[in-house]
């Protein structure tokens, strides 16, 4: 066995089903190797940005490790920012980049795709994975790769491997199994007892979970804790999709002051909210209609229980849900709630414009007719369009809010998981990584992509509609299509975008690229309360 097939082996039992690649020199023995050992299929895709994207969401669709794999200094420094974007959105990501040889290191010399010293890359990286290896010695890489892999499980969270080039093919141990770190049971017992009893205290407890339940897999353990404690749930913006079809009474989405008015009162009233698994950031809860106090709340984030002034450290969440399980045992399991069917959706006429809420309604009802397709979404008004379809697989960086996101989390949600997934994505997001598409017939995969096209930066012009730099031109993604191997449709009514959406349905084989005419200045309605939220939020009190 040689580094590279302990390597694959040990991602391969962690959960890795696939590796998005580009080599570079330092990478092609790498690379070669991987070809070789035929344990992962490897895929190219265009630009690095887009690894990174569809590595992440092939970890958020089937769980388990995403992987990019890339060559040194250009190709890596080219998933920075997808990298940053996996660390804020929690994401088990694996990053292998190609190094030089030792030899070459120690040569004197100044190595091509170096920055300010061979080390600039280590030093970046360190900042966005949460931990990092260097294998450059086969006797010590098993344990390494172990470490690592293990690390990028136990925290939810992207890690880096730099394989000098003359390592890949070097005889190598296998890597150790997937080790559990032992949890404190003292401190575990005594956090769910106080929980519990901070719950049964409440008048109106309530759960409103968060990405972590999705991360760490526990989605039907936390749908049967909330019918054990008979308690309601809602999701966070970033949560959105969680626990969809698990069979619990859903409130919906917590949007503060752009969302329902009756579901912020009984969130922010709450005396016993429990955040299970939510970050605590702008895009969850700065809209909030009145601050919430999160000391009279229970908090459960990145290993850590907060309640009141008492902190407990180490209690990783699916430990600690199965705790509470336990001790809820007795307590009658209500009946699962029957799924909740959306209201059928009202479509305007068959003639009216589309906007960003009639593309949703179409949306919605399309799926009603042909069922559920899963949801890559970019960020832009697309986003807070999606969070008004009916609940259901989402993916999208609502926290991190990269553009680029959409497509190339499209591509790997379907290469991950064999689902066929429905794309949405702004004209100025697809002008950043749409081109992607152009791999979908090596990939085997045919999305369907529905192209928000206003246009503009819209999101930004709404918040400020002086600035002169928003416009986008007009861009016929429509036409794009054929030239890259799908199968393009425009439509500029509703009627027109439910035949385009049925069309794309039947074809198989090849992406759709539905390009959907927005007039200017539409905005979702999601977006415009928003809009008014942050305007009346950033208003002196009167
Ligand atoms: C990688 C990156 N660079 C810039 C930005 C900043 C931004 C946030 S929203 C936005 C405009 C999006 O335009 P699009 O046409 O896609 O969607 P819409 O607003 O609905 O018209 C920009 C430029 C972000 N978030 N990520
Ligand atoms: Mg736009």
């Amino acid at each position: 066995m040689n580094l590279t097939q302990a390597l694959l082996q040990a991602l391969q039992a962690r959960g890795a089903t696939e590796v998005f690649g580009i080599p570079g020199d330092f990478a092609l023995p790498l690379f070669l190797e991987m070809q070789k050992a035929a344990v992962l299929p490897l895929h190219p895709l265009s630009h690095e940005p887009a690894l990174a994207f569809a590595a992440d969401a092939a970890s958020r669709a089937r769980g388990g490790l995403g992987v990019a794999a890339v060559t040194y200094g250009a190709g890596a420094l080219n998933l920075v920012n997808g990298v940053a974007s996996a660390y804020a959105e929690r994401v088990p990501l694996v990053i292998l980049s190609g190094a030089p040889a030792a030899h070459e290191a120690a040569s004197g010399l100044m190595l091509h795709h170096q920055v300010k010293s061979l080390d600039s890359q280590w030093r970046i990286f360190q900042e966005i994975t949460v931990d990092q290896a260097r294998l450059d010695d086969p006797r010590t890489a098993p344990a390494l790769i172990a470490r690592v892999l293990d690390s990028a499980l136990r925290e939810a969270g992207p890690v880096y491997l730099e394989i000098p080039r003359d390592m890949p093919a070097r005889p190598c141990e296998p890597v150790p199994a997937r080790q559990t770190r032992p949890v404190d049971a003292e401190r575990l017992a005594a956090c769910a007892d106080e929980l519990l009893a901070r719950l049964r205290q409440a008048r109106h407890p309530l759960m409103l979970v968060g990405v972590e339940i999705r991360r760490y897999g526990i989605e039907e353990q936390v749908a049967e804790l909330a019918r054990r404690l008979d308690i309601p749930v809602a999701t966070t913006l970033m949560g959105r999709g969680l626990l969809h079809d698990a069979g619990v009474p859903l409130l919906g989405t917590y949007l503060g002051l752009a969302g329902d008015a009756a579901l912020t009162e009984q969130i922010e009233s709450s005396d016993g909210l429990l955040l299970l698994g939510a970050i605590l950031s702008d895009t969850n809860f700065a809209a909030a209609r009145r601050p919430i106090n999160f000391r009279h709340g229970i908090r459960v984030w990145q290993g850590q229980v907060e309640m009141g002034h008492h902190s407990y450290h180490d209690v990783p969440i699916k430990d600690l849900v199965e705790a509470l399980l336990l001790r809820l045992l007795t307590r009658p399991l209500r009946p699962a709630a029957p799924p909740q069917p959306w209201p059928a959706p009202l479509l305007p006429s068959a003639d009216a414009p589309l906007s960003p809420g009639a593309i949703i309604s179409v949306l919605n009802e399309f799926q009603q007719r042909h069922g559920a397709m899963p949801v890559a979404s970019d960020v832009g008004d697309c986003l807070f369009s999606a969070l008004d379809l009916a609940p259901g697989d989402l993916l999208a960086p609502g926290y991190y809010a990269s553009m680029g996101y959409g497509v190339p989390a499209g591509l790997g949600l379907q290469v991950a998981t064999g689902r066929r997934p429905l794309i949405l994505v702004g004209d100025g997001a697809f002008q950043m990584t749409g081109w992607e598409l152009g791999n979908a017939r090596a990939l085997g995969v045919d999305p369907i992509v529905v192209v928000f096209n206003n246009s503009s930066w819209e999101m930004l012009r709404t918040f400020q509609p002086e600035g002169q730099y928003h416009g986008r031109g007009d861009w016929d993604f429509a036409a794009m299509a054929a030239g890259m191997g799908g199968a393009g449709h425009r439509a500029a009514t509703v009627g027109e975008l439910r035949m385009a959406l049925d069309q794309a349905l039947q074809e198989r084989g090849r992406f759709q690229l539905i390009d959907a005419r927005l007039p200017a200045g539409s905005l979702s309605p999601t977006l415009s309360r928003f809009v008014q939220a942050v305007k009346r939020l950033s208003m002196p009190e009167d």
